[in-house]
């Protein structure tokens, strides 16, 4: 059985660049590694109604927390059963997002912290209701919000399908979201987790992996 793994941070952080690097690194060493990415955007329809709705569409639908919560949570749990195949068939399955993604956003929209009553929430509904498969190890790239803010704005400006959505425009969201991040990690919420730097070498991560493992 192999050992799941989510790699989070705010939005521009760099975890998808991050993700392709380390999983190289960890592939030319033998470790057969699966990676995924939540949302899942055209995988899936709650992923799709959330990105939309993060783009002004559908109402006063991203206007609520917790409904943006379910949809996210809800496109895990479509995903619950494939990941578990995954985990069976690779030494590590490596997540770009996964349930922190939404306790530090939606709590962070809630003007609460980590132990506040929103990652509660969460907690509960993801890995009680919806039996979703604890991460062993989280990861938080913890890059300055104004390095990430720039980062996805001069992404947005390349690619025009990565264009800046309400959270991302959000700076004051950003911060409090990197905060909360900050208060998960320093509390082991769930598993244990190591805080990344933003010069962090991916050779040297993909290391400390495989001696993790
Ligand atoms: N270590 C890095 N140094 C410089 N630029 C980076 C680094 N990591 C990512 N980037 C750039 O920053 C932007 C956001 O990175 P990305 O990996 O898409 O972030 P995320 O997945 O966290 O939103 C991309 O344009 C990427 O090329
Ligand atoms: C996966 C996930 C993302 N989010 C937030 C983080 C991002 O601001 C936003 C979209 O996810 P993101 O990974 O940034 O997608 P994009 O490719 O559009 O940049 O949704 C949650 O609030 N909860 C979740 O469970």
């Amino acid at each position: 059985m192999g050992k799941l793994i989510a790699l989070e941070g705010l939005d521009g952080a760099g975890k998808r660049t991050l993700v392709d690097r380390v999983v190289t690194q960890l592939r030319d060493r033998g470790v057969t590694v699966a990676v995924d990415a939540f949302p899942r955007y055209g995988q899936s329809v709650h992923a799709d109604l959330g990105s939309e709705a993060l783009r002004g569409r559908h109402g006063d639908l991203a206007d609520s927390v917790h409904a943006m919560a379910l949809m996210w949570a809800l496109d895990r749990r479509d995903a619950a059963a494939r990941l578990r195949e995954l985990l069976e068939s690779h030494d590590l399955v490596l997540l770009d997002r996964y349930v922190a993604s939404n306790a530090a956003y939606g709590a962070a929209r809630m003007h609460e912290g980590g132990d506040g009553e929103f990652v509660g929430w969460v907690t509960d509904l993801e890995f009680g209701r919806f039996g979703a498969t604890p991460p062993e190890l989280q990861l938080l790239l913890d890059v300055p919000v104004a390095l990430a803010a720039e980062r996805a704005r001069s992404r947005g400006a390349s690619d025009a399908t990565r264009e800046l959505d309400a959270y991302e425009r959000d700076s004051d969201l950003q911060t409090r979201t990197g905060a909360v991040y900050r208060e998960l990690a320093s509390a082991r919420w769930v598993s244990p987790w190591w805080v990344l730097a933003a010069d962090l070498d991916p050779a040297a991560l993909a290391l400390d992996l495989a001696e993790w493992m």
